[in-house]
């Protein structure tokens, strides 16, 4: 299965997904890597590994839908079957999302549905949580609110400031998302028509 990851920054998930597909088990292969800013050490990090790169850079586009469609036009040219937002940090239009629905996976770093949006990390610890986690899911025009495909807690620990905490997150999303993508890619996970996950339990 031919996959297209989303990058914005320093791409850790990515590196995650890149050691992965390089697993002779696995079902996946990264054609190409999409950054919406340039030059970010992600970009390097596919580099190094072969991954063909490209930069669609927000600021030179009018509107979302502009964007969006060029990201498109990227993927298509790609051949792409699956995309991965690691570290996306672009809200895409819902005509975007419609189209690669069932298709679009993203790593977010709480137990969704609590504490969605930005510095998610931060309200589990406002929160006073004892539990916290990752969670990869289907992508839905709501943000943080697609079918959830797999999930990871990790404990919450006296003295954990937002660093410890985020990096103890961030651990287990490495581990959660290549895992994520080999349900999808290999077909055993899927989203329903009804919008819930569905599970091919032959495989
Ligand atoms: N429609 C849809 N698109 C998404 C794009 C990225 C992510 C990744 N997680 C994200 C969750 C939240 C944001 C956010 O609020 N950023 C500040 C505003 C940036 C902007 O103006 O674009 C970005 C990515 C998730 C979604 C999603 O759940 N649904």
């Amino acid at each position: 299965t031919k996959v297209a990851v989303l990058i914005s920054g320093t791409g850790t998930n990515l590196q995650a997904l890149i050691e992965q597909v390089k697993r002779p088990s696995s079902a996946a292969e990264i054609a190409v890597v999409i950054s919406n800013r340039p030059g970010v050490q992600g970009l390097k990090r596919a580099s190094l590994a072969g991954i063909q790169t490209r930069v669609v850079d927000h600021k030179l586009y009018g509107s979302r839908a502009e964007f969006d469609g060029t990201i498109d036009r990227v993927l298509e040219e790609f051949g792409v079957e699956l995309v991965c937002l690691a570290g996306f940090m672009r809200i895409l239009t819902g005509t975007f999302v419609k189209k690669w629905n069932g298709k679009l996976l993203n790593i977010h770093p709480s137990l969704l549905p609590s504490f969605k949006g930005v510095n998610a990390q931060k309200q589990a610890l406002q929160a006073g949580v004892r539990v916290a986690g990752c969670t990869v899911h289907f992508v839905a025009e709501e943000v943080d609110a697609g079918a959830i495909i797999a999930q990871e807690a990790v404990p919450v620990l006296s003295g954990d400031t937002e660093e410890s905490l985020s990096d103890r997150i961030r651990e287990a999303e490495h581990r959660a998302f290549p895992a994520a993508l080999e349900l999808v890619a290999g077909g055993a996970v899927g989203l329903g028509e009804d919008g819930h996950i569905t599970w091919n339990l032959l495989l």
